[in-house]
């Protein structure tokens, strides 16, 4: 009997294959870092093929030791970084250009053609989500004009990393997306659920080159055997990694919150059967579609969250592991007046403002690397607070509690203070990989394998909140006060 399903979680950080049994558990996990380029500033690519490569180093390691067979694989799901987008040429398999990761702002100068123009209007209330360089359309019409030497235009295939990841492992013959991460195109009407016309004759983008649509959980191809040792595994779930961890963290319900701190931050909360058109900046979106049901989300989404960290560690060296942070902030009381905005590629959620960089205000002799790290797990925290009020205001309801997950999450220290800010409890599952069990779960409820009754919430630790009102007060208006400075600079 077949007894396993594997998530492949394609993140901005890095590749990761899990292997579940059928209670769920993590049996193996194998990883791979990927690598980002900076071409420019604000400028974030990274090499389609490697990504490629890295799915498939990542499921041959899972396979190193024979305690784990294909055959034993009843499903593959796949989730992953959203947006990021690869335009190939279909009669090679190559990919025209870098992927443009969806932290790139190369395209802001694209966008600006529509701002304060009526297709904007038609843009939001189509899509739910804001005109921004972050979604993929800019992205395709940027590679159309850019890129030299272009195959012609009916050789061109347009695909997330989703629907690059199943087009090559199916060999070429299968190119799909599903519905979450069509959602994050800026060309998909999230009310008719299809691509729209009129948004692709905005930004003349040719049909062609897009995907079919499929569900969140359903049997969309198998992988060719010569990728998975000569067996012929079902792919039986796609799914935006966002939409995954809120699967994963099973909220279910109409008002769950999630929270993930990976390379960005990416607050979600679960909306129902409709989509709500924010008033504030938030992006409507579709959390999974199963069995033709479709359920929505509302999204605060941060660019730069973790990735603050990797800088820290990469770029000013300050220490050689992420997690190292924790013992580093708590060697200090405070981070003495210390305050980073971590604008690299602009603001998102609620400010999207994408010309504005980052800053580090407040330093004096007295600051040192610990105010400093103490500073960049704290704006991971206010960045959040910025969403969640909005979303109260959005929905007219307190948020009373939230869950969280993403590499981040593993700092106990960033999660106390998040729950201080915030002044409500904050939930951290035992499990760390949410956002590959979402998709495991969406694959083994294709496969048979599971059924909703399957998901129970797991095992969980709860951050409560320790400081006073007065001083969460005073915190939370110096943050305000050092992005709007950021913003006028
Ligand atoms: N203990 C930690 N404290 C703070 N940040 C961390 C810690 N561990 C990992 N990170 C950060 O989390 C990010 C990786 O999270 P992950 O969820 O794996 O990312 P992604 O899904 O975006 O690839 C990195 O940017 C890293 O700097
Ligand atoms: O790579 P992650 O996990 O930070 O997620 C990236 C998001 O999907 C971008 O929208």
């Amino acid at each position: 009997m077949k007894k396993y399903i594997i998530a492949i979680d394609q993140g901005t950080t890095s590749t990761r294959a899990i292997v579940f049994d059928r209670n769920q558990n993590i049996v193996k996990i194998a990883q791979k870092e990927i690598k980002n380029s900076f071409p420019e500033p604000g400028w974030v690519e990274q090499d389609a093929n490697e990504i490629w490569l890295s799915t498939l180093s990542v499921l041959a390691q899972l396979f190193q030791g024979h305690d784990i067979k294909p055959q034993d694989v009843m499903s593959i799901g796949i989730t992953n970084q959203r947006e990021t987008t690869v335009v190939w040429d279909k009669t090679t398999g190559l990919p025209v250009y870098n992927a443009i990761v969806w932290q790139s702002r190369q395209t802001a100068s694209i966008i600006d053609r529509y701002r304060n123009t009526p297709k904007e209007k038609v843009i939001k209330a189509k899509t739910g989500l804001v005109l921004d360089p972050y979604f993929s359309a800019s992205k395709i019409r940027w590679i159309l004009e850019n890129v030299e030497n272009l195959p012609p235009v009916e050789n061109l295939l347009f695909g997330t990393i989703d629907t690059w990841l199943v087009w090559k492992m199916t060999n070429g013959a299968v190119h799909v997306t599903d519905v979450t991460n069509a959602s994050r195109t800026l060309l998909f009407n999230i009310h008719t659920l299809e691509f729209d016309n009129e948004l692709l004759q905005i930004f003349d983008i040719p049909k062609s080159m897009l995907p079919n649509i499929v569900d969140t959980s359903d049997v969309i191809g198998n992988i060719d055997p010569m990728f998975f040792f000569n067996y012929s595994c079902p792919i039986g779930a796609i799914v935006g990694d966002q939409q995954a961890a809120l699967f994963g963290q099973s909220c279910f319900d109409r008002g769950d919150v999630k929270n993930t701190y990976g390379t960005g931050g990416f607050l979600l909360i679960n909306t129902g059967e409709e989509p709500i058109i924010s008033k504030y900046g938030l992006l409507s979106t579709v959390a999974w579609r199963i069995n033709g049901k479709v359920n929505y989300a509302l999204e605060g989404s941060i660019f730069v969250s973790g990735s603050l960290i990797q800088w820290l560690r990469d770029g000013l060296k300050l220490f050689q592991d992420a997690s190292q942070t924790e013992e580093i902030a708590t060697s200090v009381d405070s981070c003495n007046g210390v305050m980073i905005i971590p604008a690299f590629t602009g603001l998102g959620a609620p400010y999207w403002n994408e010309k504005c960089k980052g800053a580090i205000f407040g330093l004096t002799r007295g600051t040192d690397i610990r105010h400093i790290v103490r500073a960049a797990l704290e704006s991971m925290a206010y960045q959040s607070k910025d969403l969640i009020i909005v979303m109260e205001e959005e929905l007219q309801e307190k948020i009373h509690e939230i869950k969280v997950d993403g590499g981040a999450s593993k700092n106990n220290f960033l999660l106390q203070f998040q729950s201080d800010i915030l002044e409500i409890p904050v939930i951290r599952s035992q499990f760390s990989e949410t956002t590959a069990l979402g998709a495991a779960r969406l694959a083994g409820l294709s496969a048979g394998m599971y059924t909703m009754d399957d998901f129970k919430e797991v095992e969980i630790t709860r951050f409560m909140p320790k400081r006073t009102h007065e001083s969460v007060e005073m915190l939370y208006d110096d943050w305000k006060r050092a992005v709007k400075s950021c913003m006028s600079y």
